[in-house]
């Protein structure tokens, strides 16, 4: 199969869908992987790299999109890239479409097979692609949030583990899961009093028995929502239904009960976001300020940390990106029922209900696509 690996486009966005690794394993099963000149650059993996795992370099990047049967990417497709797509191409990247309906509308014209990272299962009921990426951005949302929290940054000047004398700050993570708890336990390791809130009690009693005492679990419901509101330094927003948009979680008129210059780090807006105050930031410019309350809402964090993050999310897309080059889309979804829900768009059609429900649009089971 012809497979090829774009430079990523979005701001700062400096992660790259395959390593060298992956090329040699995709051409020593008889692939054929065309990168973009420099594609790995921001990685750390330098051209010369993909060469000598058998990869072809192609700096024409029009060539390199059209003739690719399968692409390989990190973040959704940009305005242009969509522009390139065609029937009878497959798209592997993440997609987060329920945050985007000219991106899924675009994606459904093209024709194309679009399959998303963030959507595939496993049999753990947790999501092992995206995965990766949300240990990433909870780690970094408590660094994040911690320089949010400086006066120059238009924060209240709070230092998050205080010093003898002075107490901590109080972090509240909204939703324990991957993101969640990686938060918790980078706040917990700095020193500051930290509360998780999520509707999953076995999930909060996973936390509890895991962290002995160190962290508040608390259900989530208005009241305790409305106290975190109230006494919070910075909360980390982490709740994801998955392939849906996000909960809108704290409103507008919520922020005038926040102390001033707390801080909102949203991760969950690759979603749409859970504050009603959300809009997707950049890592150019991360942050603004809504009634004294500052937000950092970057919709793309892992690319800040693009080393770490390309290695980590290659080692777990590499086994499905080996599925589909081996066996084309539709044998390679028929055979793994978690791989299935991976599909988003097939030849104009939504095949995820939840897209499907955000933009009050039709889905098609995609297992009807792939039966035999
Ligand atoms: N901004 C960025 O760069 C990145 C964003 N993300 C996003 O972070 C979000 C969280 O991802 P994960 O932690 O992997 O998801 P996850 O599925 O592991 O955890 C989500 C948690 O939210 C809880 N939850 C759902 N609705 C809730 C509600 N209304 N109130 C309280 N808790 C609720 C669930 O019970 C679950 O424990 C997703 O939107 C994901 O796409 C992930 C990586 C990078
Ligand atoms: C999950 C995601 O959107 C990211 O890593 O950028
Ligand atoms: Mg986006």
């Amino acid at each position: 199969m012809k497979i090829a690996v774009p430079k990523e486009i979005k701001n700062h966005e400096y992660r790259v869908a395959l390593t060298p690794t992956g090329v040699r394993e995709l051409v020593e099963r008889g692939h054929q992987v065309i990168v973009q000149t420099g594609a790995g650059d921001g990685s750390g993996f330098a051209d010369s790299a993909f060469e000598a795992a058998g990869a072809s370099l192609e700096s024409d990047v029009e060539a390199l999109w059209s003739a690719a049967e399968l692409i390989l990417k990190v973040k959704e497709p940009q305005r242009e890239e969509v522009a390139r797509l065609s029937s009878g191409q497959t798209l592997f990247t993440y997609l987060h479409l329920a945050a985007e309906e000219s991106l899924t509308k675009g994606l459904m014209a093209s024709g194309a097979t679009c399959i998303a990272y963030e959507t595939i299962t496993d049999a753990q009921g947790g999501l092992p692609l995206l995965a990766p990426m949300s240990r990433v951005a909870g780690r970094m949302a408590v660094q994040a949030g911690a320089h949010s929290l400086e006066k120059a940054q238009g924060g209240s000047g709070v230092l998050l583990p205080g010093v003898p004398g002075v107490a901590p700050a109080k972090v509240t993570v909204i939703g324990g899961g991957v993101v969640g708890e990686n938060a918790a336990r980078m706040a917990l390791g700095l020193g500051a009093e930290v509360t998780v809130l999520d509707r999953s009690l076995p999930r909060l009693e996973v936390l509890d028995h895991r962290y002995q005492g160190r962290l508040r679990t608390v259900y989530s419901t208005a009241d305790s929502l409305e106290e975190a509101i109230r006494e919070s330094d910075l909360i980390i927003g982490a709740v994801l239904v998955p392939g849906a948009a996000a909960p809108k979680l704290i409103t507008r008129a919520q922020l005038a009960d926040m102390k001033p210059g707390s801080v909102l780090v949203d991760v969950a807006i690759d979603q749409g976001g859970c504050f009603e105050t959300s809009k997707a930031t950049t890592h150019a410019e991360p942050t603004y300020v809504v009634d004294g309350v500052v937000h950092y809402c970057v919709a793309n964090m892992p690319g800040a940390v693009a080393r770490t993050s390309t290695q980590a999310l290659t080692n777990a897309t590499l086994p499905f990106i080996i599925a589909l080059a081996d066996k084309g889309w539709k044998q390679a979804l028929a055979d793994d029922p978690h791989f299935l829900p991976g599909l988003n768009v097939h030849d104009g059609k939504i095949t995820y209900r939840a897209v499907a429900q955000a933009f009050g649009l039709d889905s098609v089971d995609p297992a009807s696509l792939v039966a035999s």
